[in-house]
């Protein structure tokens, strides 16, 4: 799939697996800005993602991630991480079906994102006891979601966000 001058790339996939990180190196690369849903969502507010949960529970939450995906979908030129959980409504699964731009899957496997997440006391669906059993049943349950709305996808596997971004901006800017 040819990369179009402008197009924006919408970076999904589960907590930890490096939109934030491999979107910011990506950007760079491709020579594209970078921005985030979960940080634009914090700089709007000014207060933390998982003080918005406490406040305004979940589903408040994702009223705020729809209507700022939907303000960053009409930036041009742009590397736009989203959250972990952007999937879980059809009404965003819908923005990112119809989009005209990439969207790209960065895949891990719980054992990576558990190693990746151990000291995170900022993601609210981590908090307390019982983090691999959550994992997995949210890759089971949005994992579909993912590949449902998907243009291409990554597995980081061993890769670093280092290698990742290299691996992905190769593909994305090879001869075709
Ligand atoms: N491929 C990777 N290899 C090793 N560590 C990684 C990799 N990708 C991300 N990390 C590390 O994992 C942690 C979480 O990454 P990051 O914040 O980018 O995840 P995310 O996908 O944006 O998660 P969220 O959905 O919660 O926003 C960071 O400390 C980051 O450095
Ligand atoms: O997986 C999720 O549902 C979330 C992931 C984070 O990016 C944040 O958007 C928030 O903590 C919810
Ligand atoms: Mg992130």
């Amino acid at each position: 799939m040819p990369l179009k001058k402008n197009a924006n790339i919408i970076l999904i996939g589960p907590m930890g697996a490096g939109k934030t990180t491999v979107g910011k190196q990506l950007a760079m690369r491709l020579g594209k800005t970078f921005c985030d849903v979960d940080q634009e969502l914090e700089k709007r507010t000014g207060v933390p993602v998982n003080l918005i949960f406490d406040i305004e529970k979940e589903a408040g939450f994702r009223l705020r991630e729809t209507a700022m995906l939907t303000e960053l979908l009409q930036r041009e030129n742009c590397i736009i991480a989203t959250g972990g959980g952007v999937v879980v409504t059809d009404e965003n699964r819908q923005l990112l079906a119809q989009t005209p731009h990439t969207v790209v899957y960065l895949k891990t496997a719980v054992k990576h994102q558990l190693k990746r997440l151990k000291r995170d006391k900022q993601r609210p669906l981590l908090q307390g006891a019982g983090r691999r059993e959550r994992l997995m049943k949210l890759a089971k349950e949005r994992n579909p979601l993912y590949e449902s709305v998907a243009d291409l996808s990554f597995a980081s596997g061993r890769n670093s966000a280092y290698g990742m971004a290299q691996k992905i901006a190769d593909y994305l800017t090879r001869d075709r």
